[in-house]
């Protein structure tokens, strides 16, 4: 009775797939099972929470959109300032989850732990990874400690925050990494143990609002290569974009026609972002002339969490001298 209250809401994802036998972990249906199947295959949380669960949607995590990012970024608010919500987890999808995670970051206006988990093996599968990991999940939630540290995904015996955690896998259950930067902590045998945390803004700290906002600003990402030239630069400045980040090659680098396409970009108003391929390291100037063209620097965020802060950030400025500031903070 004395445990605290965690709200778990379902989104979809393999957690809750399901495939035709136990053997198959791939082609399998995600988000086939509802919200009270999951919790009813992990009777231990109740050891260490009273939970409670709540269907939001049930997706495969690559047809996120930002309708539902926000519903859910609302509705993580509404809980956590009710005083009877200890905590909020969120099952979720693999493949965007690290998206959610860090827009959550951003935008939950509450220190209690918001904690994101997955799997990569369907509910049905042999070995499945989702029980767990939702029971590990729910432990982290519950741990005093997790308070005031950002959203966090735990997943595979792993706590990583959201801003620097990244799938690095496409198939294995090890796959949320947060390369060179680290994790933050483990759920050891019967202990939950944190070592660091991010210096960065998030949550209480973060000047992002969500709850007057219907939809957000398109920020189309280019991922560069050899031979690069600038029609996807073009065909984002057609489409409307009002942000544009280049997933650079080497440290944010840019193709000369490539240039001449985010210039023109940039003289239509558009708010161009260099960010890497390169999955370590921070984008820094590099040349001079992307300096000269107005482009900012997205620090170490990869492309698509980069995407998200220019999209939040586009929401309160169009000031380019503002938005590197929060490329800088967040
Ligand atoms: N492992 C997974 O969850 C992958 C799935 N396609 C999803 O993102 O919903």
């Amino acid at each position: 009775a004395d445990l605290p209250s965690v709200k778990i809401l379902a989104t979809g994802g393999t957690i809750a797939g399901t495939a035709a036998s136990s053997t198959q972990t791939t082609g399998y249906k995600a988000g086939d099972l509802g919200i009270q199947t999951l919790i009813e295959a992990v009777p231990a949380m109740k050891d260490y929470a009273n939970v409670s669960g709540e269907q939001v949607v049930k997706i495969s995590s690559n047809n996120m959109d930002t309708k539902t990012l926000l519903k859910l970024a609302k509705r993580v608010n509404e809980l956590l300032a009710d005083p009877k919500v200890d905590a909020v987890v969120i099952t979720h999808g693999t493949d965007t989850l690290e998206e959610t995670a860090y827009f959550l970051n951003l935008v939950t206006k509450s220190d209690k732990p918001v904690i994101l988990v997955g799997a990569m093996r369907p509910a049905t599968a042999i070995s499945a990874d989702g029980p767990m990991n939702l029971l590990e999940a729910v432990r982290v939630a519950s741990t005093p400690e997790a308070k005031g540290k950002g959203v966090m995904i735990v997943m595979n015996d792993e706590i990583n925050g959201a801003r620097d955690v990244t799938k690095t896998n496409t198939t294995n259950p090890a796959t949320f990494k947060s390369p060179e930067l680290g994790a933050m902590g483990y759920v050891s045998g019967n202990k939950v143990r944190f070592y660091k945390q991010s210096t960065k803004r998030h949550t209480t700290n973060s000047e992002f609002d969500v709850s007057k906002l219907e939809t957000l600003p398109r920020v189309d990402i280019i991922y560069s290569h050899v031979d690069d030239d600038r029609i996807m630069a073009d065909a984002a400045v057609a489409a409307g974009a009002k942000g544009i980040i280049h997933a650079g090659t080497g440290n944010g680098s840019i193709a000369n026609p490539t240039m001449e396409g985010l210039k023109d970009a940039v003289a239509k108003g558009v708010v161009v972002v260099r960010s890497a391929r390169v999955p370590n390291g921070a984008t820094t100037v590099s040349l001079p002339m992307w300096t000269k063209a107005g482009f900012l620097e997205s620090d170490t965020l990869n492309p698509q969490k980069a995407r998200l802060l220019l999209q939040l950030a586009l929401t309160k400025t169009q000031d380019p001298k503002e938005i590197q500031r929060m490329f800088d903070q967040y």
